[in-house]
């Protein structure tokens, strides 16, 4: 088969000498990412013999690799540096320039790189001894669909073995997207991979203010040595958020000295590099979508981060009835792939959110599908809609449920109640009072609870302590149990809860710090609003 995919493609066929077949399994796993290893994991808890094959020498996927772990590594080093420059923690002591604290000079990229990388190897080592105590066959090599019921399971030898299974579970995740015009050189035109390879940068645009670019951002302007630049089409960055939190997060990178050129787009980018030094730059210019204007801005480095598409080379659909939608595997709600009951798709190989949590959830649903007892759950309704996430600026930013935004588009009427970290014993404690916990509950009187926002130190713990009153739909009223420990910043979200059935300790609206507000659809879309239950409640779970 390989040889017909090469021949499509018009490649040189390589002379190749088949070896033995692996012994057949009940489930193979594609990829070894969090979507890859939770499907392995939950397919041996049904006591199936299971596979999983991943064509990297490092296992863990981009999770562990090039994705989470080095990313929020990153951000705890440069989260201290941010930290020891906290203005009002410093002037708790007497004379803070005295106190040795780190500066952007005493950073060192190369042990920051060191850093990343044992931290990745550290989690990959646990995750071996966790899958070899599990009892899961690791085959190193490409996985290429032979046929609908066979994988060719190619090696850097130009051998190849084929594998047959009852259940296939493509969790090849995916690969950052290039911009259209101006492809990586993975030099000076750069992705978020290459963040993790090459040292930081004393200047750098960013092209993409979604979740990743701004991350990277704040990263950035927290280790001090880089001027860093950001590009956003839209008006505001996170344009899919509130715009409180959007207009929090852009303040607070401003405030660090991000530049951001909002409303326009990339107009021209050119790398420039002296033949002689080897030393080179980037000259980007932007066109505002306003009126036209042109800019020219030159920077060391360029990071394209406008997003991701799914990893299928070398993956032989071609050789398989498997087609593409939009560019990605179609899928049915239980993500089998059509027209096939035996094949699976989790993950950021797929078009749901690409998150960890996400790919593990949808793992675990698969594998539901195939040998569980209990009703079928789809992936196209919550709990898939309402998981957690998290976010993390300067700030964390975590979220759960729907947003105003949301609530507005769905013509779902509902109470805002907003207290600001300020007024939080906690935040004062730890001298850091940038932040906020918003409750959204529907305006009627079960008062069900919809979502909720954090943003500040906690934020994500915060939103965890509610996500399964929103998955399960529950009212207000259940959160009013909630006796918190003192000093901690869900009491923050208890006094919401508090307030939104009035009974809080405090009267909302009387300062900026303790906020309540309501919003009803317009009247003639009254009556069809909240309950949408399938699609925001799952009664299954
Ligand atoms: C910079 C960055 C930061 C992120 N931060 C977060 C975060 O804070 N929180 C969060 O929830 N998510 C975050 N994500 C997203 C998260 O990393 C992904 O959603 C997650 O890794 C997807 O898991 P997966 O199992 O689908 O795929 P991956 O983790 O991408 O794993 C896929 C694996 O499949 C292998 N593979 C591909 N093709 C084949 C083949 N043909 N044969 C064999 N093996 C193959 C690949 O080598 C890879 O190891 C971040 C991503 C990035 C890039
Ligand atoms: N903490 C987390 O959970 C976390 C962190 C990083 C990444 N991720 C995941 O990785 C995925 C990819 O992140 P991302 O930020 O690259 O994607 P994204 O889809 O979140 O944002 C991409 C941004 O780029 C903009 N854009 C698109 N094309 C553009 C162009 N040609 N020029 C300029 N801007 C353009 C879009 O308007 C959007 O704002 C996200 O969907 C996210 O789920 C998650």
């Amino acid at each position: 088969m390989l040889r017909r995919t090469l021949s499509v493609f018009n490649l040189p066929i390589p002379v190749l000498r088949r070896a033995d077949r692996y012994p057949h399994f009940d489930v193979c796993v594609i990829g070894s990412g969090p979507g890859g290893l939770s499907a392995a994991m939950r397919a041996v808890s049904f006591g199936k013999k299971v596979c999983m094959v991943e064509r990297s020498e490092r296992t863990g996927g981009n999770d562990v690799w090039l994705g989470t772990l080095p990313s929020k590594t990153l951000w705890e080093i440069s989260k201290l540096a941010s930290t020891v420059s906290n203005k009002g923690m410093l002037s708790r002591f007497t004379d803070p320039a005295q106190l040795q604290l780190p500066t952007a000079d005493m950073i060192d990229g190369e042990r920051i790189l060191k850093a990343l990388y044992n931290a990745s190897a550290t989690k990959e080592e646990h995750l071996i001894d966790a899958v070899e105590a599990a009892g899961i066959q690791r085959i190193q090599g490409t996985a290429s669909f032979a046929n609908s019921r066979e994988v060719d399971i190619h090696s850097d030898n130009a051998e190849y073995r084929t594998l047959s299974a009852d259940y296939f579970i493509i969790a090849t995740g995916s690969k950052p997207r290039d911009h259209p015009l101006y492809p990586c050189d993975h030099k000076y035109i750069t992705n978020s991979d290459d963040m993790f390879r090459l040292p930081v940068p004393k200047s750098m645009v960013i092209i993409g203010a979604g979740a990743m670019g701004c991350e990277f951002a704040s990263m950035l302007a927290n280790l001090g040595k880089t001027k860093v630049y950001v590009i956003d089409k839209a008006k505001h960055i996170l344009p899919r958020e509130d715009a409180d939190i959007s207009m929090a997060v852009q303040d607070s990178l401003a405030a660090r000295g991000v530049t951001i050129h909002h409303d326009c787009h990339l107009f021209n980018l050119e790398t420039f590099e002296d033949p002689d030094t080897g030393v080179g730059c980037c000259q980007y210019s932007i066109q505002s979508a306003k009126d036209g204007a042109v800019e020219s801005f030159i920077v060391d480095r360029a990071l394209v981060t406008i997003g991701r598409r799914p990893n299928y080379s070398g993956l032989g659909l071609e050789n398989t009835r498997m087609h593409l939608r939009d560019g990605y595997i179609d899928t049915d709600a239980y993500r089998r792939c059509l027209p096939y009951d035996h094949i699976y798709c989790v993950g950021d190989a797929t078009r749901d959110a690409p998150t960890v949590p996400m790919a593990q959830a949808a793992a675990r649903i698969a594998l539901q599908d195939m040998y569980g007892a209990t009703p079928r759950q789809s992936l196209d309704v919550a709990p898939i809609n309402n998981l957690s996430k998290s976010w993390f600026f300067e700030d964390e930013v975590a979220s759960i449920g729907l947003s105003e935004k949301e609530c507005r588009r769905e013509h779902i009427g509902y109470i805002v109640v907003k207290f600001n970290y300020d007024n939080t014993t906690r935040g004062i404690i730890a001298g850091s009072t940038n932040g906020f916990v918003k409750l959204l509950v529907s305006n009627d009187r079960q008062k069900k609870v919809l979502g909720v926002r954090a943003m500040g130190a906690h934020a994500g713990s915060v939103v965890e302590v509610v996500s399964l009153a929103v998955r399960r739909g529950l009212s207000v009223y259940e959160l009013l149990h909630m006796n918190p420990s003192y000093p901690s910043v869900v009491s923050a979200l208890v006094e919401c809860a508090r307030m939104a059935v009035g009974r809080g300790t405090r009267n909302p609206n009387l300062t900026s710090a303790v906020t309540m507000n309501e919003w009803m659809p317009p009247h003639f879309e009254r009556g069809r609003a909240f309950y949408k239950e399938e699609k925001y409640q799952n009664k299954q779970e």
